[in-house]
């Protein structure tokens, strides 16, 4: 049976693909916190559940090292994430968040971290209702505990610490199809150092093209075109969160950021998050912004590099600018901070530039899934207002 597991969950199922009769929303009502399992599920015997304390500098080591170690591949198997120490804390402790959601599998012999999974609260509107989610994360099992039915276990344990807190949705993405993806994202990629990403195996050379004419054709001003483009600092907190709400509305599913959120998702946090904003020189009005992530990759089994430095596009909002302006600024102080490359999905507005900044079509998708939540019919990933981490 291909999805055993899921096919036991409150999510939408292949089967039910299309049944219009079946109404959009909760699928399963809240549950009594009486009736919620007070004990953690079990585990296999050689296992115990942890919890990680991510302001412990030895904790947030060993959960840095599995992830570099065992965390997601591309499909060629030539570069794994490697979130830095720094990025891992940013993600994990936004407002109001529960240690307890920041779960460890440890090995009871040797104490040794073999399995981590994670959930943050957040606010996403799904149309017009706004549904207090968690956000699943960092899903990870040693490479040497694999198929031993760990995920399933995982998944249920942190279901069950996110019902504790009379939470009953759930958003998350995967790589690979699951019942049942709201939308299926397409990534793609900017090369701003084509040299490194052609030498690591990341691009390859196009055909007819030389590598001087590759330099050439990705090669970027040294510093941003737009009058008033500059680094978001705390005091355009206000600004930023009501030119982001505003622009956030208009898709189907997005995040409902309060200045709190705004204040810890996007103020410039060094080599974890950068954003940037344009302040009108005549007006001091605050039209447009724009942002990306800092997620390196390791490069597995080359002689020359050991590190893919890229960075995600997060969220953009281009109200005077053109879009196409922002981005391609954007992209000029990613390659100033020595990003080799820039990547983005396709949601929201992306496909307005995408091409036209010369980025080229990844070789896989983003599926993006609720828990707990029906949508009617699948959306565009236009309609998208969500960039998970
Ligand atoms: C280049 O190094 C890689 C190392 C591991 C996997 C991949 C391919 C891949 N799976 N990429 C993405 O999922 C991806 C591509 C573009 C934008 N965001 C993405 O994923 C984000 C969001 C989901 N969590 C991982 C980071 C690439």
């Amino acid at each position: 049976k291909k999805h055993k597991f899921w096919e036991t969950q409150p999510v939408g199922q292949f089967k039910d693909v299309g049944d219009s009769s079946l109404p959009e929303g909760p699928i399963e009502p809240p549950t009594p916190l009486s009736e919620v399992k007070q004990e953690p599920y079990n585990l296999p015997s050689p296992y115990e559940w942890t919890t990680c304390d991510m302001d412990s500098e030895e904790t947030c080591n060993e959960v840095y090292n599995l992830l570099k170690n065992n965390y997601v591949e591309d499909d060629e198997n030539m570069f794994r994430f490697n979130y830095s120490k720094e990025f891992l804390r940013w993600a994990l402790r936004p407002p109001g968040y529960y240690r307890s959601w920041h779960i460890g599998v440890r090995a009871k012999a040797s104490k040794k971290l073999v399995a981590f999974i994670t959930g943050v609260p957040a606010r996403i509107r799904v149309r017009d209702e706004v549904v207090k989610m968690a956000e699943i994360n960092f899903l990870c099992v040693h490479k040497k505990l694999r198929s031993k039915r760990l995920a399933p276990v995982m998944i249920k344990e942190v279901t069950r610490r996110v019902h504790l807190e009379n939470i009953w949705q759930a958003a998350y993405t995967a790589g690979v199809v699951l019942p049942t993806p709201i939308t299926t994202c397409q990534y793609w990629h900017r090369s701003l150092n084509p040299k490194k990403l052609i030498d690591v195996g990341f691009s390859r050379l196009g055909a007819r093209m030389t590598m001087s004419r590759t330099i050439k054709l990705y090669r970027l001003p040294d510093s941003p075109v737009t009058p008033g483009f500059r680094k978001m600092e705390l005091r355009d907190v206000p600004a930023v969160s009501r030119l982001l709400r505003n622009y956030l509305s208009q898709f189907v599913v997005a995040p409902d950021f309060d200045e709190d959120d705004v204040e810890h998702w996007l103020l410039p946090t060094d080599s974890v998050v950068d954003s940037f904003l344009v302040e009108s020189p005549q007006t001091h009005e605050i039209t447009d912004f724009c942002s990306f992530y800092t997620l390196p990759s390791s490069i597995l089994g080359n002689q020359n590099y050991s590190t893919l430095k890229a960075a995600y596009s997060y969220y953009n909002v281009a109200t005077k600018t053109p879009l196409l302006q922002l981005m391609n600024d954007a992209l000029i102080v990613a390659r100033q901070k020595d990003f080799d490359v820039f990547n983005a999905l396709d949601v929201m507005e992306n496909q307005s530039f995408l091409k036209e900044l010369k980025f080229g079509p990844g070789d896989g998708q983003l599926h993006y899934y609720l828990y707990n939540y029906r949508i009617r019919n699948a959306l565009t990933p236009t309609e998208l207002g969500l960039v998970l981490l």
